[in-house]
């Protein structure tokens, strides 16, 4: 397999190395339910944080926010050491590349191919139009798209339209998108969710192998028993608190079955962003 170039973090792994990404007191309310009430959040280079928690806890409104899909009423983001609040413009879309998601539903486009879809991954860093009409993608991305595909064991399928892979392999293809956006931080929300239990296993693997490449990866997981064999770190929501947050060697299953004890709040009304 291919190496990719190092990732400028690459080899850090311990909570010593500089965050990747700060998150402190997010905050945000949908009608008049409060779904994040203050959240802090650090992830570092070099390790894999398990999210967990009861269906409507706030796993997934965490990471919009994050990622910027969701706009929070409050709090404060840094993002490779760059405060996010006051970015505008390019400074803003350079910072916001260090941060890739992941779905749970893999939004590929599956009449294209795959290696299509990894260079997609570059179109924030390409010239405008090469984003408008991305036909044909400049030698050198899809040059680092393979090398990203390799990555991810899927090089072979590279000229394959995308959907015409496994739910697994797709999952696989958008991991190296995300490699492809050059991210240092990744993103996954319900990566596997979708998955069987081999195929989850290999995501989740796989993204432990890139927190060990330097990257800082987040991944809410339905699956408490992954996060637990593959994550250095678990988090677990309630109610839109961080009520856990410790190494994955120091939770104990009790730890987990609080997070779910609680019941689920009734959703809010729902509001876009
Ligand atoms: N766009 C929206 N409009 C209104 N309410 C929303 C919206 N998005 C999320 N919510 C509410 O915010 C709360 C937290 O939702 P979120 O999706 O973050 O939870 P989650 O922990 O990811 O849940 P799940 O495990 O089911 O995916 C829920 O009550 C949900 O209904």
């Amino acid at each position: 397999m291919a190496a990719l170039a190092p990732h400028p973090q690459g080899g850090e792994t311990t909570a010593d190395a500089k965050p990747l990404l700060q998150a402190r007191g997010l905050r945000k309310t949908y009608a008049d339910r409060e779904v994040l009430c203050g959240v802090d959040l650090t992830l570092h280079p070099g390790e894999l944080v398990a999210v967990l928690g009861a269906n409507g806890s706030g796993k997934s409104t965490l990471l919009r926010c994050i990622v910027g899909l969701t706009d929070q009423d409050d709090g404060d983001l840094t993002i490779g050491g760059t405060e996010v609040a006051g970015l505008g413009g390019k400074a803003l879309a350079g910072v916001r590349q260090e941060v890739a998601m992941v779905f749970q539903q893999i939004h590929l486009v599956g009449r294209r191919t795959v290696l299509d879809n990894v260079c997609a991954g570059a179109l924030g860093r390409l010239p405008l139009r090469r984003s408008i009409a991305p036909v044909l993608f400049p030698r050198e991305v899809r040059a680092e798209a393979m090398s990203c595909l390799d990555r991810v064991g899927l090089a072979d399928r590279a000229n394959d339209r995308a959907g015409r892979l496994s739910g697994g392999q797709q999952q696989r293809v958008a991991i190296a998108r995300a490699l492809c956006q050059r991210a240092s931080v990744v993103l996954a929300d319900e990566p596997v969710s979708a998955l069987d239990p081999a195929a989850a296993d290999h995501v989740v693997s796989l993204l432990r192998d890139l927190a060990r490449e330097g990257y800082a990866v987040a991944a809410v997981l339905h699956q408490p028993d992954l996060g637990l064999r593959y994550a250095d770190r678990i988090i677990g929501m309630v109610d839109g608190r961080i009520t856990l947050d410790r190494p994955a060697t120091d939770v104990v299953r009790t730890d987990v079955d609080a997070l779910y004890a609680a019941p689920a709040a009734a959703p809010a009304a729902e509001v876009t962003a």
